[in-house]
């Protein structure tokens, strides 16, 4: 009997369930939730796919913010200079944040899995569909309202782009701490591959809407263990709290169900 929804229990090196996911937060009736594992052979090449076109202003950048599940850095989405267009989406959409999930050691970290395998850490760009709704918290509440990009992050050579990053966060150790963050661009972030697979999923932190086409990036980024290691320093707890460290901080993987991931690459 697999377990965790098609991974063997083994490959799942008895993960850690953070308190966050202790109590089952299922949301009853779901058809759609996330994450997932990516069972590769199992994804279906769709030759009408588009190339992903990612368009960032820099400018737009904001700040990075605690906010007890993750550090968020969030931009200006009252305007389209930073959006994303092609792929799966029938719209354009608005980077409205990106923020990571990573865990305690490198044998985990990743939200979704491929084949049953875990990253150290995952990268998601949350966009918003503001061409149909006026509002992000609207769009949250719409089946394709949102568009979440993932990029896995491994063990490997520092990031430079994300050094600048990593270097803000003890200034945003404790939750609800924030700092300014004027500038930069997330397309530093991208792999160089182009491919990804896609499906149709939901927010993997609450409210769990499955308002989100997720394009997962087949290639992840690199990172060093210094840089690993900077995001195991933040913590859940506010100044003053007795210390949590923020580590695994993935939502379980969820069923499949009645969904097909597709591929745009063969
Ligand atoms: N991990 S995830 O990418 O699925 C993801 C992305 C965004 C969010 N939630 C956000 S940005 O909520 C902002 C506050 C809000 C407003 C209306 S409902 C929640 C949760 C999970
Ligand atoms: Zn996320």
């Amino acid at each position: 009997m697999l377990s965790h929804w098609n991974c063997p229990p083994d490959s799942l090196h008895h993960l850690p369930v953070h308190p966050l996911w202790q109590s089952p937060l299922t949301i009853p009736g779901g058809t759609r939730q996330s994450p997932i594992n990516i069972q590769w052979r199992d994804s279906v090449y769709d030759p009408f796919l588009k190339p992903l076109k990612i368009s960032y202003d820099p400018a737009t950048c904001l700040h990075i913010w605690n906010n007890g599940y993750s550090f968020l850095v969030e931009f200006d989405d009252s305007t389209d200079r930073s959006i994303i267009d092609g792929g799966p989406l029938e719209n354009q959409y608005r980077l409205k944040q990106f923020h990571f999930h990573w865990g305690a050691i490198n044998d985990w970290g990743s939200e979704h899995t491929v084949d049953c395998k875990f990253y150290p850490a995952e990268l998601h760009l949350v966009h918003w569909n503001a061409v149909v709704y006026p509002t992000f918290e609207e769009a949250v509440m719409e089946g394709d309202g949102l568009a979440v990009i993932g990029v896995f992050l491994k063990l490997g050579a520092r990031h430079e782009g994300l050094q600048t990053l990593v270097d803000a966060l003890p200034a945003v150790k404790h939750k609800d701490t924030v700092i300014e963050f004027d500038v930069f661009d997330p397309s530093c972030l991208m792999p160089s591959c182009p491919d990804y697979w896609t499906y149709a999923g939901s927010l993997t932190t609450p409210p769990l809407t499955e308002s989100v086409t997720w394009i997962i990036k087949k290639q992840p980024i690199e990172v060093d263990e210094d840089q690993l290691e900077a995001f195991r320093m933040l913590l859940f707890t506010s100044d003053g709290e007795e210390e949590k460290r923020m580590v695994d901080n993935f939502r379980p993987l969820q069923p499949l169900m009645n969904r097909t991931v597709r591929s745009s690459f063969q």
